[in-house]
């Protein structure tokens, strides 16, 4: 019996880097004698178009039955319209709300090869290490919406038991690392972000006592991000600010579609490239797959595939080695998502 893998290509780029994964796992299962079996489901704006809702409930019972979840991206003009009823987004927030994954796991590093790819100058990367742990079924993205005559509001609220085990899913990752933890608020201003702060300051003085404990306001830790960015080891924040800061953060690796991420609660764990459908270059075979084939080594890892996981690793990383650019990566470059993928696949 192989692993069952739900893929949910979504829109945009999300089915090309999408058939990337398939086609390295296909590989990684012949080369390690595995397998995998792997389904296409509805989501998104693909989704609303066939069956007029963004998560069908095949794709959430097909989800619940795998072993795990890969998931492209999911967005686009197409399902922009402000008024309309139905969007893509609410599919992915309702996925990772169904599935329970609270702990959205966002790693940095920055290949020493695309020291150039970033705007930042190459001695603020080196030693550019760090990791976004972000709450991801709590606060603004999931309160109550309402929409008057002449306003809106967005309800912001977390309780103390959603900022505690988010809190302890970053400190076991801050002590397998440099036990140091950048818990990132608006406490000056939010409430919220107050209870947020009390809850980190204590949970991790009475259970953590190892750990350097820090709080920075997002507004300036956007600021030290780029300033001094190697400061960082774990970066520790709520919904909205983690999503922020890590389309920031992948500004230091050179491109968006490098960052890979694991979103994980008590049961199935969903794997997803960090950024959007790319609307701006989708259907063109150009998008960076490397970020949603290194989502898929944090699959294999969580699987406890360690080998395959470290074999998907080092074959980006051989491959960025080698040149094997997309577009976002160098300006020049011909290199298309395919050529990426065959070099993973001719690396592993
Ligand atoms: N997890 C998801 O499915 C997400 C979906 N979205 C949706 O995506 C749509 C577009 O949003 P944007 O703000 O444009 O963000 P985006 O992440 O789709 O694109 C931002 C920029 O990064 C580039 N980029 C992103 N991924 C790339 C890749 N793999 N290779 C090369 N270049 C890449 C794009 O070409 C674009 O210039 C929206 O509908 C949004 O709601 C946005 C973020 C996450
Ligand atoms: C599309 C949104 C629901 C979320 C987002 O931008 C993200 O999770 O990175
Ligand atoms: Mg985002």
């Amino acid at each position: 019996m192989g692993y069952k893998i739900a893929c949910l290509p979504g829109d945009g780029i999300g089915p090309e880097v999408t058939d990337s994964v398939i086609e390295v796992l296909n590989a990684v299962a012949e080369k390690f004698q595995q397998s995998f079996e792997m389904s296409k489901y509805l989501i998104g704006g693909c989704a609303i178009d066939a069956t007029g809702e963004p998560l069908p409930q095949e794709t959430i019972d097909a989800c619940n039955s795998a072993d795990a979840v890969f998931l492209g991206a999911i967005g686009g003009p197409k399902w922009d319209d402000p008024n309309a009823k139905v969007r893509p987004e609410q599919g992915l927030l309702k996925l990772r709300s169904e599935l329970g994954v609270f702990s959205n796991i966002r790693p940095l590093t920055v290949f020493p090869k695309l020291l150039d790819a970033s705007p930042l100058k190459p001695e603020l990367l080196k030693d550019v290490d760090f990791v976004v742990v972000r709450e991801l079924t709590g606060g603004i993205y999931f309160g109550a919406k309402n929409r008057g005559e002449d306003f809106a509001t967005d309800e912001c609220r977390y309780s103390i038991q959603e900022v505690e085990r988010i809190t302890k899913v970053a400190c076991e990752m801050a002590m397998q690392r440099r036990k140091i933890l950048t818990s990132v608020d608006k406490a000056n201003v939010l409430e919220t972000s107050r209870l947020w702060r009390d809850v980190v300051s204590r949970y991790v003085a009475e259970n953590y006592p190892e750990i350097t404990l820090e709080h920075q306001l997002v507004d300036s830790c956007a600021m030290k991000l780029i300033q001094n960015p190697s400061h960082f080891d774990v970066i520790l924040t709520e919904n909205m600010f983690g999503d922020i800061l890590s389309d920031e953060a992948s500004v230091l690796a050179g491109s968006m579609g490098l960052l890979a991420s694991s979103s994980l609660g008590q049961g199935v764990g969903l794997f997803e490239p960090i950024h959007g459908s790319a609307p701006d270059i989708a259907g063109q075979g150009i998008a960076n797959p490397y970020a949603s084939i290194l989502s898929a080594a944090m699959m294999l890892r969580w699987l406890n595939l360690t080998k395959e996981a470290d074999a998907v690793e080092n074959a980006v990383q051989q491959a960025i080695a080698n040149d094997v650019l997309t577009r976002d990566l160098d300006a020049t470059s011909s290199v298309t998502t395919k050529d990426a993928t065959l070099a993973v696949i001719e690396y592993l």
